[in-house]
């Protein structure tokens, strides 16, 4: 497409779509236009991909998720179509800035942190390899709080992407599905007939996927609640106007709010209804279009490949036996096994307060007919391994990783030391039932997203050096290895950090009233505020590094920029006092004139999806400083490592895997193993015993104790002082001495910038096979048993 093509376009749509006159357009407006123009584009492509799915009869992969953290679309759009060139001097030619644009799309924040976006990347992933597939999520009108900070303090506002028109949806009045809950259940022999007591409608809009080059084109189906009965207008005659607009209130709940905490299930009834509702929606929805073209059932698990991103859809399996054999009269025992063979299920994480269980009462009163089948199928699980000790309904409650295991014919983990913590911990009886069913899937990130679109400077240096196979191959990104040596291009490579780096700091100054020197080592740690995570760890050595700088500032400093970025959830006080201590910090540190010339600390609020995109191409230290055993893979490691990070970190999840990659030389490895953290965790007293050990850590726990960051408020983190003096489940004070010690060792390297540039390309350039597209080849052999389809000619 000419840039004077989509120019005109551009008008058309601002015009006819927006009905706005270019002299009064705002920036919405062009923003608007030029999405429409680009979407244009993308239609075509996306109805070719379905229309060939159906004409080859192919095996469909079906994703459901109770996230995707997409972020922003149109940049990607534009990327992958490849009309940056064209939509540039388009807009250049109307005098329309494009980074404005951009900065003007909310993100689509429908998620919390690793296991949303990672369905976001596979999203991508699947489209550019070809595969036909679907994402169901839900179309939730308000995705994860904004963050803001009032005193330090972390506030909580409504997100509301939806206020505008979302330029990438279709919707589909005609994809409404009835979902019920509650009611009573009528036996009738082995089957049984429904009767849902309340009764609500799923509506699907549907957002295309393209992938690179726009050769495929795949949906993702949002489902958002409606009233099954609208507005009352009886009652409202009435004048009982709130009573009137009650159903619609009461419907539109389900898909009104993303619940915002990760890693601690709350139990709350609205959540395993947004679960059903998403869940039944999606299931039903596949059948029938499994029904549109096929008449025998027995042929779904040969068509269709239905993945459970983690419990929170695990009651598809109990549904799919209910359709098969309540509604379409398919034997029990073959209805469980050909829902087994469709279904499979990624598990994400291993800490307890995580594994999602659901009373047997609350269960039994919502879905009557599932709580039945439920028991059926631990029934036959039991009659199938001829044990009884392991039941997915199991002392009142129903235990969805369980479930979800006993319904899958694959059960993955996400990085190859979670995958093995898996059959010695939550999976271990499971895993000794059925040896083979436990499968490694180690995560990945999509390419496209995080290194060519986010970071232009590397990626132009990159494909001029080895051309741009390596956006769809990323395993090419190897082949710079020979130019690292090239002292020049190596000093191309440092500058395009450098220029990063400038960036960001103008940013900082301008948003934060921060100056940061961008010479500094811009050392990063952003993802969801957990204790697993230990923020605080690095907050620790924060203050003991600020001490000691105090002590002697003279002595020759590299000067240290922290940058914080995350998000708590907000009923989990601990992590909230981590954000409002990191603030505290920041505050003394900021305006210390001994020390911040060579330690500033830096928390810009709303992490999010672009605000991602706009650190990790900046950074030269990724922190990933999690317990041992905890992190069940973590991405933004693999984002910041291919953008040229070098990795403090323990073995833990997927760094294990990057150190290996990478090159133990370019990674700053300390801390105790997984093992070494259960074995000190028995030892009474670890955390006392370390602090008397380390001077350090003793004197930066009592500078927090003594209120030096809180002086109007001495006590203000007593828990946490509390906590790790007496309690330090998470090993930090265990940890703290190594972790000063690779600290120090990142000072030592950062002063030979050649040799830190040097370590930082092979970071990137090893970095390859942490994309998403290996992934999901991955899945694809392994557990979908899927090929992609032949692509289209390149877009
Ligand atoms: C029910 C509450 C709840 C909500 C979300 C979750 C997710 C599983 C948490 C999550 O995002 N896990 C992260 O998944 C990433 C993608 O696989 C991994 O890289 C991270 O290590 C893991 O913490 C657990 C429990």
């Amino acid at each position: 497409m000419t840039a004077s093509e989509m120019k005109n376009a551009i008008l058309h749509h601002l015009v006819y779509t927006l009905g706005k006159d270019a002299a009064h357009a705002k920036t919405y407006d062009w923003r608007m236009a030029l999405s429409f123009a680009v979407r244009d584009q993308i239609v075509d492509r996306w109805f070719e991909a379905t229309r060939r799915t159906y004409a080859e009869h192919r095996k469909r992969v079906y994703y459901l998720s109770l996230e995707f953290l997409i972020g922003r679309l149109l940049k990607d759009a534009v990327i992958n179509m490849r009309l940056e060139e064209a939509v540039q001097d388009a807009l250049d030619a109307l005098k329309i800035d494009w980074h404005e644009l951009l900065e003007d799309e909310p993100d689509a924040a429908l998620g919390n942190g690793g296991l949303g976006r990672l369905a976001a990347c596979f999203m991508e992933s699947q489209a550019t390899l070809g595969l036909p597939a679907m994402g169901y999520g839900i179309r939730y009108e308000h995705g994860l709080f904004r963050q803001s900070f009032e005193d330090g303090r972390q506030v909580e506002e409504p997100e509301d992407w939806l206020s505008q028109t979302h330029a990438w949806e279709f919707v589909r009045p005609e994809v409404a599905i009835d979902i019920g809950f509650g009611g009573h259940v009528q036996e009738i022999g082995s089957r049984a007939n429904w009767y849902p007591s309340e009764m609500l409608i799923a509506m699907a809009h549907d957002t295309p996927v393209i992938g690179w080059k726009g050769r495929w084109g795949n949906t993702l189906r949002l489902w958002e609640s409606r009233p099954m009965h609208g507005f009352d207008l009886a009652r409202f005659n009435r004048g009982d106007y709130a009573a009137a607009a009650e159903p619609e209130a009461l419907a539109r709940t389900l898909s009104r709010v993303l619940y915002p905490d990760d890693h601690t299930e709350q139990g709350k009834e609205l959540r395993l209804k947004q679960e059903f509702f998403h869940t039944a929606a999606s299931i039903r929805d596949i059948i029938r279009r499994f029904e549109s073209e096929y008449d025998d059932l027995k042929l779904l698990p040969k068509k269709a490949a239905i993945q459970i991103n983690d419990t929170h859809p695990a009651i598809a399996g109990p549904e799919l036996v209910r359709i098969l054999h309540d509604e379409r009269g398919m034997d029990f025992e073959e209805a469980v096994g050909i829902a087994r063979n469709t279904i499979s299920y990624t598990n994400h994480t291993l800490l307890p307060e995580a594994l999602e269980t659901w009373g047997e009462a609350r269960m039994g009163r919502l879905l009557p007919r599932h709580m039945q089948l439920i028991d059926r199928i631990d029934d036959l699980h039991r009659r199938e391994t001829g044990t009884g000790h392991v039941n997915a309904h199991q002392d009142g409650k129903v235990h969805m990783g369980t479930l979800g295991f006993i319904m899958a014919h694959k059960v993955n983990g996400v990085a190859a030391l979670h995958t093995e913590l898996q059959k010695t911990t939550v999976f271990k009886d499971l895993h000794e039932l059925h040896p083979d069913r436990i499968v490694n899937q180690t995560n990945g990130v999509t390419p496209r997203r995080w290194l060519l679109s986010c970071n232009p400077r590397l990626a132009s240096l990159i494909t001029e050096g080895i051309g741009d196979g390596w956006v769809d191959h990323a395993e090419d990104l190897e082949k710079i290895e020979p130019l690292v040596a090239d002292p020049a291009w190596l000093d191309r490579y440092a500058a395009a950090k450098k220029a990063n780096k400038v960036d960001l700091s103008n940013w900082i100054a301008e948003t934060m009233e921060i100056g940061v020197d961008p010479d500094a080592i811009f050392d990063i740690q952003v993802k969801r505020i957990h204790e697993y995570k230990r923020q605080h760890l690095n907050l620790l050595e924060t203050i003991a590094h600020w001490q000691e700088i105090r002590d002697n500032p003279n002595a020759g400093w590299v000067p240290r920029v922290k940058i914080f970025g995350g998000k708590a959830f907000p009923n989990y006080i601990y992590a909230k006092d981590m954000v409002r201590l990191a603030n505290d910090m920041a505050r003394v540190m900021n305006s210390d004139p001994l020390t911040s010339r060579y330690l500033k600390v830096v928390f810009p609020p709303n992490y999010n999806v672009s605000l991602a995109e706009r650190l990790i191409p900046a950074a030269d230290l990724s922190e990933q400083i999690s317990t041992a055993g905890k992190e069940a893979s973590g991405t933004g490691n693999m984002k910041l490592t291919l953008n040229g990070a070098l990795t403090i970190g323990t073995l833990d999840g997927a760094n294990v895997e990057i150190r290996e990659l990478v090159g133990a030389e370019n990674f700053f490895l300390f801390g105790m193993t997984a093992e070494e953290v259960m074995a000190r965790r028995a030892e009474a007293g670890h955390a006392a015993r370390a602090i008397a050990e380390d001077h350090r850590l003793a004197r930066a726990l009592e500078a927090i104790r003594s209120g030096i960051f809180s002086p109007d408020e001495p006590g203000r983190y007593h828990s946490i002082t509390e906590n790790l003096s007496h309690h330090d489940y998470f090993m930090v004070c265990s940890d703290f001495t190594d972790y000063w010690r690779a600290q120090r060792e990142v000072d030592t390297a950062f002063t030979d910038p050649k040799d830190w540039a040097r370590k930082a390309a092979l970071n990137t350039a090893r970095a390859g096979w942490f994309s998403s597209d290996r992934t999901i080849r991955g899945y694809m052999k392994d557990i979908w048993h899927t090929d992609a389809a032949p692509q289209v000619a390149d877009a």
